[in-house]
């Protein structure tokens, strides 16, 4: 039986019907009755009606469907596709774009006398845009192509076939409906005279004699490669601002290239909405001569970029190096000296100025030193000094331990400090100096272990400026920063034998400093401890740290004079070493941060806003091992007060930095000042009496 396109219902019913009428054969067979006598039962001789109208429907149906087939290749022929797709429906079904072609590119370079070979390589095989700015040279469009050119050129073209069905006319937001009409406007308007309705319209040219004609102005781009074909189609864009085209797809299967015959004109390149999270809007004017070819470069950003990445891959050697560098120097326990080579004598400079809650403390630490031959010499420069009283007890308490008090300031420059301290330079009596600043506390084998590092050349020891045990925020700030931001470059600087001397403890030797003059020779730095460094390293000498960092523990610890005391050292460093205003602040972690996570998203596309989080993350960590290694010991606050003090300097760093280059003056304890470049200090206000 057949079966036909029917119900469910209905075939169910054929079937049961069939099954029926194969049942009643049966029997007919079994009764022997000829088929041929079935044919004359009413329902057999209906059943074979059914088949033959249903044949002759289908029949029909083919022969429609041909038709109409025939129809549509007649009136459709010269399509390429047998079903066209809506213009709308294709945006939509569009293959997503590779975005490797606008990646890393944010700018569209202007390029003249580009070689076919460049032009292929590195613009038409990338895919990315470019203007040739020598493009339409020895063309004669620029002067001929008009309004009024056209305008004539298609008058007198009329007959040839104009209405092709390829010739596109785009009239943008003008009420033209055709290129004839909009070639019919005013005079006027055509010459967007003032007052008139602008215009920007566009047109391809499908007209045969009007392109032999037209191509007699211009040649194919002197920079197009041999192989690369050209479509006859030629695009004419013509019109005054304001009215151009609208953001849209070009939806082109090539290249191309066009040039700007008359004024200038603004392109905007949009990434595709795959690509927007990895491209980014480019803008070009291209001016008149000017060739431009859609797709962009690398540049300008890109390189900083690159100077952002390489500038943090730096600092984490930078970290490693400090990490690693101190663990190996700090701290290292050392044998004392055999008695048969005795420890020389070493004068000890103490500038005092003023009395602070922890001074009587910190002086006494240098009468139980354990260092066999030295001599104390306080310096006080004013002899109302209550420094002058603390001193003297002390001298009273340790009358076995060899001490001078040297009252009154010698003026050889503007640093206080050294006008303080030359008079008992003058009169020191060891080969070796040690300059001790008010707030040093030792350790009773401080002196030994800085005099252990003085070998054969090394002329300068000093000590890494850190910070003793002490409570408050203010002072777990100061160990945070010492131990942490400073250590890091103070060890580094070291290690690679870069001058980053701090003179809060420094052992000297006499005989180099004599040969510059001096102290004298320095008193017209306030940096007197860099620039003696380098007068050392200028004559060949060494200068290293020792193994046990400064312990300061002056006893006025809050953070505003931490701040203030931060932003002075800032000001000498900047005067000093100029490059230290542009990279200093690249060194801290929120800064350089910020540049390394905008970096690694233009470069490799990775995640600004997790690196940031990590480079934070990892940064503190290392900062945590730093600070360990340098206190060497339990550190007298918990990990929640470090992270506290540790996000505290390190977003107030930076801010600090910037308040000390907008305000150059430099006041330190008494005294005003102001910094030549290069460190010369000039005093600018008189002193002020407390
Ligand atoms: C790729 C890396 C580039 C690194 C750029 C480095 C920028 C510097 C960053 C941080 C600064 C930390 C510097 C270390 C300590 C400086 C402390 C300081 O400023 N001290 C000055 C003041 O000291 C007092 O001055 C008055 C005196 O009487 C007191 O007794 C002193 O305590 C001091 O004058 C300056 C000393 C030297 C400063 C050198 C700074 C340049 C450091 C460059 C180091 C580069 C290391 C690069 C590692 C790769
Ligand atoms: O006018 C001054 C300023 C400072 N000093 C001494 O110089 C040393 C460093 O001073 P300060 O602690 O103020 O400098 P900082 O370490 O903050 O740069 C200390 O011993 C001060 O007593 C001095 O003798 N006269």
């Amino acid at each position: 039986m057949r079966k036909f396109s029917i119900s469910k219902t209905t075939a169910r019913t054929m079937l049961k019907a069939e099954k029926r009428f194969n049942a009643i054969l049966q029997k007919s067979k079994n009764c022997k009755i000829p088929y041929d006598q079935l044919y004359s039962l009413e329902v057999v001789q209906k059943m074979c009606e059914t088949k033959e109208k249903t044949n002759k429907k289908k029949y029909f149906v083919l022969i429609v469907a041909a038709a109409f087939l025939f129809a549509y290749l007649k009136l459709f022929k010269e399509s390429e596709c047998f079903i066209e797709m809506p213009s709308e429906a294709s945006k939509i079904f569009r293959e997503p774009e590779n975005c490797d072609i606008c990646t890393n590119t944010f700018e569209i370079p202007k390029i003249q006398n580009i070689s076919k070979d460049d032009f292929e390589n590195l613009f038409i095989i990338p895919g990315k845009p470019l203007v040739v700015t020598d493009g339409t040279k020895n063309w004669l469009a620029a002067e001929t192509f008009t309004f009024d050119f056209f305008k004539n050129l298609y008058e007198s073209t009329q007959d040839d076939d104009y209405s092709k069905s390829d010739c596109q006319f785009f009239p943008y937001k003008t009420e033209f409906q055709s290129l004839k009409d909009a070639l019919n406007m005013s005079t006027k308007r055509s010459r967007l005279e003032p007052g008139t309705l602008p215009w920007y319209i566009g047109w391809s040219n499908c007209n045969n004699k009007a392109g032999s004609i037209l191509r007699k102005y211009y040649d194919r781009p002197y920079f197009l490669p041999n192989k690369s074909e050209n479509i006859a189609l030629s695009w004419i864009f013509m019109g005054g601002p304001g009215f151009g085209a609208h953001m849209h797809v070009d939806n082109v299967q090539y290249p191309s290239w066009q040039a700007q015959l008359r004024g200038t004109k603004l392109w905007k390149l949009a990434p595709p909405p795959e690509c927007l999270y990895k491209c980014r809007q480019l803008e070009v004017t291209v001016a008149t001569g000017e060739i431009s070819k859609m797709a962009p470069m690398i540049y300008t950003l890109y390189g900083f970029a690159i100077f952002f990445f390489v500038f943090w891959c730096a600092l984490w050697i930078i970290h490693l190096i400090a990490i690693f560098y101190g663990k190996y120097r700090l701290h290292s326990k050392f044998s004392p000296q055999s008695a048969e080579v005795p420890y020389p004598g070493v004068s000890i400079l103490k500038p005092l100025m003023g009395v602070d809650p922890n001074l009587f403390a910190n002086l006494e630490t240098f009468f139980t030193m354990n260092y066999p031959k030295y001599e104390l010499l306080f310096c006080i420069e004013d002899d109302t000094d209550p420094a002058i009283m603390l001193v003297r007890s002390l001298m009273e308490k340790y009358p076995k331990v060899d001490t001078r008090l040297f009252i009154g300031a010698a003026i050889i420059g503007v640093n206080p400090k050294i006008n303080n301290m030359h008079n008992a330079y003058e009169a020191a009596l060891y080969e070796f100096i040690l300059i001790s600043d008010s707030g040093i506390r030792m350790k009773e084998d401080t002196l030994q272990d800085m005099m252990n590092h003085m070998t054969d050349k090394i002329a300068l020891v000093h000590q890494m400026p850190f910070s003793s045990d002490r409570s408050g925020f203010a002072a777990t700030l100061e160990k945070i920063y010492f131990g942490t931001a400073q250590s890091r470059i103070y060890l580094t600087a070291d290690c690679i034998k870069i001058n980053c001397h701090t003179g809060m403890s420094a052992l000297i030797r006499k005989s180099v400093l004599d040969e510059e003059g001096g102290l004298k020779t320095f008193g017209c730095y306030l940096a007197e401890d860099f620039f003696i460094a380098k007068a050392f390293t200028d004559r060949g000498w060494k200068i290293r740290i020792c193994s046990q960092p400064a312990m300061q523990n002056s006893g006025i610890c809050d953070i505003n004079s931490f701040q203030l005391r931060l932003t002075r050292w800032a000001k000498l460093r900047v005067a000093m070493i100029p490059f230290v205003m542009i990279f200093e602040p690249l060194t801290e972690c929120m800064v350089i941060g910020g540049f390394a996570a905008w970096s690694v998203g233009v470069l490799f596309q990775w995640d600004s806003i997790g690196f940031y989080l990590i480079h934070v993350l990892i940064w503190f960590i290392c900062d945590w091992i730093l600070l360990t290694i340098v206190q060497n010991g339990s550190l007298p606050f918990n990990k929640f007060d470090f992270v506290i003090g540790w996000l505290f300097r390190e977003c107030s760093g930076p801010y600090l930095f910037l308040h000390a280059l907008l305000n150059p003056t430099i006041r330190w304890r008494t005294r005003v000042y102001k910094l030549a470049w290069g460190g010369i200090a000039q005093e600018i206000k008189p002193r002020i009496k407390f």
